[in-house]
């Protein structure tokens, strides 16, 4: 039997999501430009895997390409899978703590450094990803 990409049997496709998190609890999301799925969502950076790539080889290369910054080191985090209109995709989330430059809008969109996360609208897959967040703050003794 065959499949299409917006079946909901078709295979998921792998996405890797970097959190960059300052020592104050601070994460950086951007907005999505136009011209993609959803534009003008607000979405941690990242992007799909692909063929061949390891999650953080493809964390590595987007927030390169997307913001211009090295990650030094990451941990992964946890896993987000949903199916959206356009597309099935599981999410593989890393909390970024070391990188090397200043991040820049290299793909024309907005960013922003959020403690309490207030842009909208948010991703769908991203929403849960706000309450994990403060309760990762509150563990390490950082105010939500
Ligand atoms: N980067 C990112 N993607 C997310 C998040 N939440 C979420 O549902 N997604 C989804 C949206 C997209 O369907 C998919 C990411 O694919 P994308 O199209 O942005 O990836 P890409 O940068 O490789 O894009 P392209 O080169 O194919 O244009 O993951 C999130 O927090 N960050």
């Amino acid at each position: 039997m065959s499949t299409t990409s917006n079946s909901p049997i078709a295979s998921p496709v792998n996405v890797a999501v970097g959190i960059l998190m300052k020592p104050n609890g601070d994460v950086l999301l951007g907005q999505r430009p136009a011209g993609k799925p959803m534009a003008g969502y607000w979405e941690f950076p990242g992007g799909k895997v692909e063929p061949g790539e390891s999650f953080f080889d493809a964390l590595k290369r987007e927030l390169l390409e997307e913001l211009g910054v090295e990650i030094a080191s990451a941990e992964p985090w946890c896993g987000i899978e949903h199916q959206y209109a356009h597309a099935h995709v599981r999410l593989h989330i890393y909390i970024c703590r070391e990188w090397r430059g200043e991040p820049q809008s290299l793909e024309g969109q907005a960013f922003a450094w959020q403690g309490s996360v207030g842009v909208e609208p948010l991703l769908p897959a991203a929403i849960p990803m706000i309450e994990w967040l403060d309760e990762l703050r509150s563990e390490i003794g950082l105010a939500a």
